[in-house]
């Protein structure tokens, strides 16, 4: 295979302080989970889709870019509104996943379902994510797959047009895009597909709710009543007018400015039903020091000026660890981050990015098996290594509001979900000052 796409190149970035609370309202970009289940369903239903307000960003586009590469057109000519003409998969292909887990966990079994040989690969960090459990799953499920060692990159299915589907059981424990991955295209196997996980728990909730609800809004059956066990009816999926979200974990660094701050950030235009987890972010919130409103204007997060230590399962939000840990350092006692010893499999390992670099601002940290416990001290100024990884950019980010002299290796990695991350954080902190 070629060699994959360069990874954006580093751009060393000064993160601006605050001196006074943040008051912003913020028109942030469209979900990456919801861009790249929308793009799967899409290219899989029976018709043409539309996607209003994608998210722009490398994830999402390395998505468009591997099912065109599988026979579909993907039109993102309209950065408002692109459009997904199913065709009929086929390989041979050649798929780039970048960094992005749902790309390197849903597009392999939609390979499955195309007729010819799909090889992937990816940055070199992408190499070491977790794959195994689905490379087996799909083997179970009779797609040959040539794996690198354990289950890794860089992967060859070779699809014969069909899966049977039917029983199948896994462990996703290290990812749940594992399971929304074989969801997502079940009901395109023969025989749809009865998925059950044994192992640890599985992390994410809230993910696979997203899957098994945008399923639903495809037109499949899908029965996710019992813990640990998903079944999905075979059946044609509709082609339909998708509407994507805000991102509400990319919104959170923003709205962890409130509260490090004392201010205000507001996102308008957010949906009153939303398939993403707000309730649990606003309890969050509430239990850092906060609130978060939701109301007809959207949500509304205001600071309560001082950020509360926190002992807290982070399973179900688990991408949102570093936002957490940079709030930790920040608050008025120790916090216990618990359930996420899966991110060790994130962009990076973030329990240990998030231990060395914490510690070199002056905090105290420990990494646990499953966590992180953090003791607030005195911090002092730092250049933040960021892996690549565009949540710990974010975690800098919002340390520097409140330590001078941040500094981080590289803010373009934040292009994985956010190319607009530095302008849109400088302009809510600029504006601040500016009305001071
Ligand atoms: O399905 C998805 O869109 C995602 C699921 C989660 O993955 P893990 O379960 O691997 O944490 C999450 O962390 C990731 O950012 C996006
Ligand atoms: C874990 C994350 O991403 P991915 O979809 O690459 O797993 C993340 O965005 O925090």
């Amino acid at each position: 295979m070629s060699s994959p796409a360069p990874i954006p190149t580093a751009q060393p970035w000064a993160a601006p302080t605050a001196h006074g609370p943040v008051d912003a309202a913020l028109d942030l970009p469209g979900s990456k989970s919801m861009t790249a289940r929308a793009l799967i369903l899409s290219a899989l239903s029976g018709e043409q889709s539309t996607i209003a307000a994608p998210l722009l960003a490398r994830d999402t586009e390395l998505m468009a870019d591997g099912l065109r590469a599988l026979g579909c057109a993907v039109s993102t000519m309209d950065d408002q509104r692109w459009v997904v003409r199913p065709g009929p998969l086929h390989g041979p292909a050649k798929i780039d996943v970048g960094l992005a887990g749902t790309v390197m966990r849903f597009l392999p079994v939609v390979a499955g379902l195309a007729d010819g040989a799909t090889v992937f690969d990816g940055d070199p960090a992408a190499r070491v994510r977790p794959l195994g459990p689905l490379v087996a799953a799909l083997r179970d499920l009779g797609v040959p797959v040539e794996a690198h060692g354990v289950g890794r990159l860089p992967l060859t299915v070779t699809g014969a047009g069909r899966i049977d589907g039917g029983p199948v059981t896994i462990d996703a424990s290290a990812s749940s895009q594992f399971i929304s991955a074989l969801l997502l295209a079940a009901p395109r196997f023969d025989n749809g597909l009865v998925i059950r996980h044994e192992g640890p728990p599985v992390p994410s909730a809230p993910h696979l709710r997203m899957t098994a609800e945008m399923l639903r809004a495809a037109g499949a059956g899908v029965d996710d009543s019992v813990p640990d066990l998903w079944a999905v009816e075979p059946g044609r999926l509709s082609g339909r007018s998708w509407v994507i979200e805000p991102d509400l974990s990319g919104a959170a660094p923003f709205l962890a400015a409130a509260l490090v701050t004392g201010g205000v950030v507001r996102l308008p235009g957010w949906p009153p039903h939303s398939a993403q987890p707000v309730t649990e972010v606003r309890d969050l919130i509430a239990r850092l020091g906060g609130t978060l409103v939701v109301g007809p204007d959207g949500i509304t997060v205001t600071g309560g000026g001082t950020v509360t230590g926190i002992d807290v399962d982070l399973s179900g939000l688990s991408e949102l660890t570093p936002m957490v840990a940079a709030l930790a350092v920040l608050a008025d006692r120790p916090s216990q981050l618990r359930g996420i010893g899966h991110i060790r499999g994130h962009e990076t390992d973030r329990i240990s990015a998030l231990a060395r670099e914490l510690t070199a601002l002056g905090a105290g940290v420990d990494a646990t098996d499953d966590g992180l416990v953090i003791r607030p001290r005195r911090l002092r100024a730092s250049t933040v290594h960021t892996y690549d990884d565009h949540r710990m950019a974010h975690a800098a980010a919002i340390i520097g509001l409140a330590v001078p002299g941040v500094r981080l290796t590289d803010v373009a990695c934040t292009a994985k979900t956010m190319p607009q991350f530095a302008t849109l954080w400088s302009g809510m902190v600029n504006s601040a000052e500016d009305r001071r």
